[in-house]
């Protein structure tokens, strides 16, 4: 892949990603430049930690990138465009990982057929394990959509999406590892209570969620096969899913989902607000 990718942000998304990438050996650090706004320092870690190049936004050698992630948060997109917009030229992509930015929204402020691809990756790219969504703009190539393909593959799994489900996939996949998280702060704590130590606990956690994930991945059961196959009747199990039950936890989880959807729908919406008129 002899492709110079710069990362417009550096904070924990974009250092996800480059982790992911290095390690893969797909891309060499020194392929990878990475900027920001202005934290000097964060520049400076990153550049030791992964051995890529970090620099300030006016040392950026525009013409020499072929691929430019922004990695910045939603609220930065337009001036981020408007800065880069006088530098592009029709054969540069823009990679967007911005939650409810749509690739029209990008389109339009950006030279006239530039070439766009929203992607949605999550913070497990740091590992490799990534469930990353690929929506192409009107104007992305076929080339480069199978090549952003492979570099999201880099780290992890990767699909290529209608963008009008980039919305759900985010509630599931983008947001999503927050909620295994939130579920295993609740499993350390119940264990602690019942007086395991935490960081047993902890291991017991992930491990178990490790297991699952992996029995859903490697045999050819349905979730619900697998779960039935745990609960013995009157069992230790039938007992777990009638106090989840009755507690709501699988409406939780959807609501979960809707609700981090229905808010990547919302900022899009924003986003498309004519701006407010000045006197
Ligand atoms: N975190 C996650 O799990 C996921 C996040 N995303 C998306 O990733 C994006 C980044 O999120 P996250 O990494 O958590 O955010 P962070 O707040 O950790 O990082 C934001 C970064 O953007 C930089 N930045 C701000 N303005 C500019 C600018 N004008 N030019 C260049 N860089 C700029 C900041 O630099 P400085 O510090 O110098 O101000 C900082 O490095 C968001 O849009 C989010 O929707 C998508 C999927 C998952
Ligand atoms: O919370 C957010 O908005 C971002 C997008 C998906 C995960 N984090």
């Amino acid at each position: 892949m002899a492709q110079t990718i710069a990362f417009l942000g550096a904070g924990s998304m974009a250092e996800a990603m480059i982790s992911g990438m290095v390690q893969s050996k797909q891309v060499t650090p020194n392929q990878i430049i990475v900027s920001n706004r202005s934290n000097t320092n964060r520049l400076n870690e990153l550049k030791y930690k992964y051995g890529i190049q970090a620099k300030k936004r006016e040392q950026l050698d525009f013409e020499k990138i072929d691929l430019f992630i922004l990695a910045m948060k939603p609220k930065d997109i337009d001036s981020v465009l408007e800065s880069l917009k006088p530098h592009l030229n029709p054969q540069q992509t823009i990679i967007s990982v911005l939650a409810g930015i749509s690739t029209s929204y990008m389109e339009d402020h950006l030279p006239e057929k530039q070439q766009v691809i929203r992607v949605m990756p999550n913070t497990s790219s740091m590992i490799g394990e990534s469930a990353t969504a690929i929506a192409p703009g009107a104007y992305a190539p076929k080339d480069r959509i199978t090549f952003t393909k492979t570099l999201m593959e880099s780290f992890g799994e990767a699909y290529v999406i209608d963008e009008d489900q980039m919305d759900i996939f985010t509630g599931i996949a983008g947001s999503g590892p927050a909620y295994f998280y939130n579920l295993m702060e609740h499993i350390e704590q119940a264990g602690l209570e019942a007086g395991l130590d935490s960081e047993i606990a902890r291991s017991i956690g992930a491990q178990t969620i490790l297991g699952a994930a992996k029995m859903i991945q490697e045999r050819d059961e349905s979730p619900t096969e697998l779960r039935e196959n745990v609960t013995s009747p009157n069992g230790t199990t039938a007992a777990g899913l009638k106090a989840l039950d009755k507690h709501r936890g699988g409406e939780a989880i959807t609501a979960a989902i809707k609700g981090a959807a229905t808010r990547s729908k919302e900022m899009a919406k924003q986003m498309e607000k004519p701006p407010l008129a000045t006197h």
